[in-house]
């Protein structure tokens, strides 16, 4: 075949690979490695990662008997890849062996590889491993420019398919920052209103389909103003904190508690009734009682609002606007924590309503 023949069929088998996003990335990379397999008639092909001395095999294409595979690691410096990235540009050895440059390097002795054709990968500039292929047989031809061309070309792709990859996982990464930004109160690191609305809104939702019920209720530190005068606004944040995490600490799985606001929590006890929201709130009003920020203990004042569905009728879940349910128990709640702080604070006042 001739050099201009055997390129352009390169390019469109690269082609072909490239274009196929379908199969995924780890399906790609075997097929363009088996097709550097097939262009150069070696055996082995991989990609691989190194980390300081670490050389990671990430991806390879080995024959039945060759029990190399993904996940396998070796010293860099007993690689042949150490050849290569000290070359800084794609290499080419036809008979190892036969070379004293290369016959006395550990990777030879470590190895026994005699025919290899390898090029660095770097992303943003980074070294990031090699593509390489080679035999135990030595080459019985001689690599040429054209050879190189296509290592290059495949290079190129796996290099940018990498960055576009990296870059992939960090907007994940972002996104997910974002998503816990927009949900979560940065002070106490639990929900805020928003994301205490949306387990709200699948929960009661689900409640009012099975006739259930739920404790929904609000906590507010008492006297906070007085704290943050006397000792400062980072003791007030102090403050905060440990209650979130007191709350918190004794819930069970599906519980919520949510920063309502400055000093307010709202606490969500689904499938619980009024005598499990007393029990929860003992245990909350004890905890608090015990943290140790300054010479006077916090206390909380709490509003429960308890409700079920059962007096509801058969209804479509178009037909319910759940948000309404909320702001109704979320209201009624305020209005027994009002009461609360009336009669002298440091106390749970509950009610109990039926939609
Ligand atoms: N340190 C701190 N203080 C906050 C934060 N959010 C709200 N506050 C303060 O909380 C205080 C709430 O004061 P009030 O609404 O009068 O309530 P209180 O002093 O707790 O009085 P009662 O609720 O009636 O017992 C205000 O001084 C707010 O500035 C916050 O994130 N950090």
């Amino acid at each position: 075949m001739t050099n201009k023949s055997s390129s352009e069929l390169v390019i469109r088998r690269l082609y072909q690979i490239t274009q196929s996003h379908h199969q995924g990335f780890e399906q790609q990379l075997s097929e363009l490695l088996k097709m550097g397999l097939e262009r150069f008639e070696l055996d082995i092909g991989i990609l691989s990662n190194i980390e300081g001395d670490n050389y990671l095999v990430e991806h390879c294409v080995t024959p039945d008997d060759v029990s190399l595979k993904s996940g396998d690691c070796f010293d860099f410096g007993e690689s042949y890849c150490n050849i290569t990235c000290k070359a800084q540009g794609p290499i080419s050895i036809e008979h190892m062996g036969k070379d004293d440059k290369y016959a006395s390097h550990p990777a030879y002795k470590a190895f026994g590889l005699e025919s290899y054709i390898g090029i660095p990968l770097r992303l943003n500039g980074q070294l990031y491993g090699t593509l390489n292929f080679s035999s135990p047989k030595p080459y019985t031809r001689h690599f040429k420019e054209v050879d190189i061309d296509a290592l290059q070309l495949m290079a190129s792709w796996i290099e940018v398919e990498l960055i576009r990859r990296e870059q992939e996982q960090q907007l994940k990464a972002l996104n997910e920052e974002l998503r816990q930004l927009a949900d979560f109160d940065s002070l106490t690191e639990i929900p805020n209103r928003r994301g205490m609305r949306k387990t709200l809104q699948k929960d009661i939702n689900r409640l009012s389909r099975v006739k259930g019920q739920g404790t929904l209720a609000l906590i507010d530190i008492d006297n906070f103003k007085q704290l943050n005068d006397a000792y400062g606004h980072q003791t007030g944040d102090q403050a905060l904190t440990e209650v979130a995490k007191v709350i918190n600490s004794g819930l069970r799985d599906y519980d919520l508690v949510a920063r309502f606001g400055g000093e307010e929590f709202l606490l969500w006890l689904p499938d619980t009734q009024e005598s499990g929201c007393q029990k929860v709130s003992r245990r909350i009003m004890n905890d608090i009682g015990q943290i140790k920020l300054t010479n006077n203990p916090i206390t909380v004042s709490i509003g429960s609002c308890s409700f079920d569905f059962k007096a509801m009728l058969h209804h479509s879940s178009r037909s319910l606007n759940i948000d309404k349910i909320i702001d109704d128990a979320i209201s009624i709640a305020d209005n027994a924590l009002y009461d609360a702080k009336a009669q002298g604070r440091n106390r749970l006042i509950t009610t109990e309503h039926q939609f």
